[in-house]
């Protein structure tokens, strides 16, 4: 059978097809998709899940002038194979590749960046009211928007907002009913008996004065294209639900979606992972986190976990499953979760509250309106601190000491390894006077032995990790671990020092006045923004005190790291090994 795939370089190729080719279409783009993702990695499932949906929104409407928005973007690998992107598919998430999230930059076919969820009513919103105020009144505004993300605290501003409009605007809500976890929530409830006919006469959507059509079946592409070219016509506000499959076409997706989310590499034929060498690897930070918490709550019936909407990539999963009834999946909802934890520690409660760097951003206000001001001892833990790697600019969590050390009260705290980071988390439980954000990042660590009985730690109490005459080298966080290298590199010469910094607020004063005494060459280093960072902080202190010494600061650059393995990122940052040793080489 003859490719179409082959000769679609725009959607503007899909518009003489037929519904049969377009049929056909549809199995060679996830084919496709499957192809490389199976060996370059990335995310799987949600992709799957659209490609019906994809062809059909190309095929009804006039992109790139018709404004099409992807929700998180992380289903919009067939919006970019159809959109002139399928000869770089390939280089997706790769250094110097395609984003694999929407990107205004890379193509006017992404109506706006995406990459964190719930953005996509907002963003809409804006165009469409931009076109009625600016008479493009023909124009059409789509966004595609997933079960787990509509029901995030953003989305919903912008449907209430949108429903009191006039504003031309389709939302697709693709119902699969899994975020990258099962989805969670009364809403969810609500999706479920809408789909199985046991809603009560009253629609939500209605209720919100969209226009809502639905649910209908989101793999059936000649249903797709007849409701879309119906709504096409409504004025105003309108929402289609469509059901689908997460991992559509994929057995192993349709059956394990959790892990085929973004499943790593597999079997293309068979969709088997590829197996791992027989290395014995040292566990990722998230698990210790993970299994350290379970201990803990064992022993103390006070502790209780929460995560927005990130159990397996937080494994705050192992509480869940140990002892579900203080874990709480709260969905996407960042901002909740941070003022539900500040509740809970009024009531005497420790609450380990698990978010992503990138994602803390959004509860920015809370963690300093709920809980900093009123000094309410919440244990933040901070996964995917630093660059982390493919996600991009997106998702590095690079800007939290910066617009954490600013707050008071709040302790922060970069743990070295595994180790460290249980020994914080241990001291955490055992009761602080503040606040504490303990960041750590994606990925593995070092340290095999990462159970050792845990021990408690002084806050803001610094370590010297090894002697020197002429140079201080001061890290905070696992990227000390480099420095060690280096030294090892250099035969441990006697000239330089290392500091290990595990508390960022409150600094050690007294250590740091004897470093900035004794040393002429001093250096930081940090898996974060240079601004406002870790450096940032020396250079405060040393300027408090009165010493004036040259003091280089490794931390990222004021620009965005693109995606890319985590190696070449930090090249790119200028934080890497190479670097750091080129610097402190010309001392010696
Ligand atoms: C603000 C924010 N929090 C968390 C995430 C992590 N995340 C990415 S995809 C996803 C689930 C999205 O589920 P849904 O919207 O239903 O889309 P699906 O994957 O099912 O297509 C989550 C929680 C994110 N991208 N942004
Ligand atoms: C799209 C998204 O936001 C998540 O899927 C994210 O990519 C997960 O990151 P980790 O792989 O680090 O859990
Ligand atoms: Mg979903």
């Amino acid at each position: 059978m003859k490719s179409i795939l082959e000769h679609i370089n725009s959607p503007i190729d899909l518009k003489t097809l037929s519904i049969k080719d377009l049929e056909q279409l549809a199995v060679e783009l996830r084919e496709f998709i499957i192809d490389i993702v199976s060996v370059k990695e990335g995310h799987l499932g949600a992709s799957l899940g659209v490609v019906e949906l994809t062809i059909a929104l190309h095929y009804v409407f006039n992109t790139p002038i018709d404004k099409l928005i992807w929700d998180v973007g992380h289903q919009a690998y067939g919006h970019k194979i159809l959109t002139s992107r399928k000869d770089v598919f390939e280089t997706n998430r790769q250094f110097g590749g395609i984003s694999g999230f929407p990107k205004m930059q890379e193509s006017e076919y992404d109506a706006f960046g995406t990459g964190h969820s719930s953005t996509s009513i907002s963003a809409l919103l804006g165009m469409a009211l931009a076109a009625q105020l600016q008479g493009k009144f023909q124009r059409q505004h789509i966004a595609v928007i997933g079960d787990a993300s509509i029901a995030s605290g953003m989305a919903f501003e912008g449907l209430n907002h949108a429903g009191v409009t006039n504003a031309n605007m389709l939302v697709v809500l693709n119902d699969n009913a899994m975020g990258i976890d099962p989805s969670v929530g009364a809403l969810k409830k609500y999706l479920t008996n809408v789909k199985t006919g046991t809603a009560k006469e009253e629609n939500i959507f209605e209720c919100l004065n969209f226009h809502y059509s639905g649910p209908i079946d989101g793999h059936d592409l000649p249903a797709l294209v007849n409701e879309l070219e119906r709504l096409k016509k409504i004025e105003g506000p309108k929402l289609l639900h469509v059901i689908t499959t997460k991992g559509k076409g994929l057995q192993k997706a349709e059956e394990n979606q959790v892990t085929y989310h973004a499943p790593g590499k597999f079997d293309k034929q068979t969709g088997e992972l590829q197996k791992k060498g027989n290395t014995i690897e040292a566990p990722k930070f998230q698990d210790v986190f993970g299994k350290t918490l379970v201990e803990l709550a064992l022993n103390n019936k006070k502790i209780v976990g929460i995560t927005p909407a990130m159990p397996t990539g937080s494994s705050l999963k192992y509480m869940m499953e140990t002892i579900p009834e203080r874990a709480f999946d709260v969905g996407i909802a960042e901002q909740h979760a941070v003022t539900m934890a500040a509740g809970m520690v009024t009531d005497g409660l420790i609450v380990f509250c698990n978010i992503y760097s990138t994602f803390l951003q959004r509860a920015y206000d809370q963690v300093i309106h709920d809980v900093a001001i009123q000094n309410l001892p919440v244990i933040f833990c901070l996964d995917r601190a630093g660059l982390v790697g493919e996600d991009g600019p997106t998702h590095h969590g690079v800007f939290d000491i910066s617009y954490l050390r600013c707050i008071p009260n709040l302790i922060i705290c970069s743990p070295l390894n595994e180790i460290e980071l249980r020994n914080i988390m241990y001291t955490a439980q055992l009761g602080l006077d503040h606040p504490i954000a303990i960041r750590y990042p994606r990925g593995r660590g070092q340290e095999v032995n990462w159970q050792l009985p845990m021990k408690k730690l002084n806050i803001g109490e610094g370590q010297l990790l090894k002697e020197g005459s002429e140079i201080a080298i001061l890290s905070t966080g696992p990227i000390g671990n480099m420095v060690t290298e280096i030294l090892n590199e250099l035969d441990n010469n006697p000239a330089i020092a290392h500091y290990n910094f595990p508390f960022i607020k409150p600094i050690d004063a007294a250590l740091l006045e004897e470093i900035l005494q004794k040393f002429n060459h001093i250096i930081t280093l940090e898996d974060g923004s240079a601004i406002g960072g870790f450096g940032s902080g020396l250079l405060e202190f040393a300027n408090n005190i009165g010493i004036h010494k040259i003091i280089k600061i490794f931390g990222i650059p004021d620009s965005f790291i693109t995606h890319g393995a985590t190696q070449e990122l930090y090249k790119k940052a200028g934080i890497d090994k190479m670097s750091v040793k080129q610097y402190v080489q010309q001392f010696l």
